[in-house]
């Protein structure tokens, strides 16, 4: 049973990343996983001995090749397209003022091609901002490749946004052109209004980028107690006391949280954005940068004219390293080199509060990296605090294991201090993997050596087996299978950094 469902669960994986990359024009990449995924799918209904189920999971697989075809083909106009456009001879219109400069390859498409960062992450699901809805083995796949449901805000129905400031000279100031930030009375309710070809970027950023309430509450967050603190006295206490955090005491225009992978660093700002009611702009750095010239660059410039137009607003950058990197560096692509400088130029244009001493204005960037050394010292400046979140200490772990552990039933014999003594060393995400576990174990032992068909059969009184509570030695197998995935060596890394760079 396990290895059965270990290989439905592989195939649902592949699909959800094949239509990511679907949705972001990675195309290749999501060829390939189209094509795993299929793989995988065939061999799963090769397990199966139910006709009915048999005759869906065949459904699926014909669905997900017509979807393969669609990549395939989508991938195909785009190469044709590009070597077009880099064959045509570079006269009349075509050539750029000042004579010999690069084409400028503006598909006026939102955010396809992203530079994805090659470091393995934790989540290669860009930055999770999908519901984890991917097609399950005997979901229907859509008509075509669609992007699974996310946090998808219409700024038409967010309340926040019926609050967001809207004076006409206030739009003005930041916007000569006056048409950009044109208030469109829908309903009463204000929406940031793109021109012409920023049409589509602008509802690739909403789609993608403004996140409703994401309801993770600081409560849900275990430990982090410093970083908790200066993120509710940059963010929510200027908001309740105005006439306090200015001059001098103006909000935090920029936080770094750095730490190992897996500590809460992204729960985090989550909590800001349900706890402290800003605007949420959840950005994957990869996704600012873009192969096609210039458009990181319109990227990052239309994020902060939207931050600002919903201020307050946080903007959070995940992995804000890959964007933010030493500048000059050799590898260096062009692209993301003018999209890290418009960053940083916009930084500099949002100070905690925008325009002037308003706070109801503010707009606040919270970065995130696993590698804070990797950091352009210019953006470092400009992240004025920097917190490093560690790997959970003792009570940490004891609140986690309560958070992870509340729904399951645990048995008397459960000693949850001595778990969490024998996780130091842990991050908060392995404790989350050695609980989840656990959990599972009274299932593998209630299925094991039962096929399908069985299973089905006696799913009444597995059911009552399923009931039992998770026992002391289930923590102890799930603990010896899953090791902590941060080193010493990085351990010490972060320490030092904190020594030379921290800022609390
Ligand atoms: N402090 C914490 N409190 C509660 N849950 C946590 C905490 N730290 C980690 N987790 C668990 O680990 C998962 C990953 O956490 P999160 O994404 O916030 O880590 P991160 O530090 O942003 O990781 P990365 O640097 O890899 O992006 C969470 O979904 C949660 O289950």
């Amino acid at each position: 049973m396990t290895s059965v469902s270990t290989r439905s669960m592989d195939f649902e994986e592949e699909a959800r990343k094949a239509r990511k990359c679907y949705m972001y024009g990675d195309y290749q990449k999501g060829i390939s996983f189209y094509k795993s995924a299929i793989e995988k799918l065939r061999l799963f209904c090769q397990t199966l001995s139910n006709e009915s189920e048999k005759k869906r999971g065949n459904e699926c697989i014909a669905e997900l090749n017509r979807e393969l075809r669609l990549t395939e083909e989508h991938d195909r106009m785009i190469d044709d397209i590009t070597e077009n456009l880099l064959r045509k001879p570079r006269n009349g219109s075509d050539r750029a003022a000042g004579g010999d400069v690069d084409y400028d390859i503006d598909f006026g498409v939102p955010i396809h091609h992203a530079a994805v960062d090659e470091r393995p992450t934790r989540d290669p699901g860009f930055n999770n901002r999908f519901a984890p809805q991917g097609a399950t083995p005997f979901q229907q796949a859509p008509g075509r490749p669609q992007p699974v449901a996310r946090d998808v805000r219409s700024a038409n129905n967010d309340p926040r946004r019926r609050n967001a400031p809207s004076s006409a000279s206030n739009n003005k100031q930041k916007q000569p052109d006056n048409k950009r930030v044109n208030n469109q009375p829908n309903n009463g309710e204000k929406k940031y209004q793109p021109v012409g070809a920023e049409k589509d970027l602008v509802e690739g950023l909403e789609r993608d980028i403004v996140q409703k309430d994401p309801n993770v509450r600081w409560a849900d967050v275990a430990g982090c107690t410093a970083a908790k603190k200066l993120l509710q006295e940059a963010v929510v206490l200027p908001r309740f006391m105005p006439d306090f955090f200015k001059g001098i005491r103006r909000p935090w225009k920029g936080i770094l949280l750095f730490g190992p992978p897996g500590t809460g660093k992204t729960m985090l700002a989550k909590a800001v954005a349900t706890e402290c009611k800003t605007t949420f702009f959840n950005v994957a750095a990869a996704n600012l940068t873009s192969k096609y010239h210039g458009e990181g660059e319109k990227l990052v410039r239309l994020l902060f004219e939207m931050a600002k137009f919903y201020a307050p607003s946080t903007v959070f950058i995940d992995e804000i390293d890959s964007l933010c990197s030493a500048r000059g560096q050799s590898n260096e692509h062009e692209a993301s080199r003018r999209a890290k400088s418009e960053l940083l130029i916009q930084m500099d244009g949002v100070t905690g509060a925008v325009g002037g001493d308003d706070v109801s204005k503010m707009v606040m960037v919270l970065g995130a990296t696993n590698h804070p050394w990797d950091l352009d010292d210019a953006m470092r400046r400009r992240l004025e605090k920097r917190i490093y979140i560690p790997l959970p200490d003792m009570e940490t772990r004891q609140q986690l294991l309560e958070i992870n552990l509340k729904e399951v039933q645990l048995h008397g014999d459960v000693d949850l201090n001595g778990i969490a003594q024998k996780l130091d060393g842990y991050s908060g995400s392995d404790i989350t993997s050695v609980c989840r576990d656990a959990a599972m174990m009274q299932m593998r032992r209630a299925t094991e050596n039962l096929s399908m068909t069985q299973i089905q059969e006696q799913a009444q009184v597995l059911k009552e087996k399923l009931q039992l509570p998770t026992i002391m030695k289930d923590f102890e197998d799930a603990i010896s299978k899953i090791s902590s995935s941060v080193s010493k060596d990085m351990l010490e890394k972060y320490d030092k950094w904190m020594k030379d760079f921290g800022s609390v």
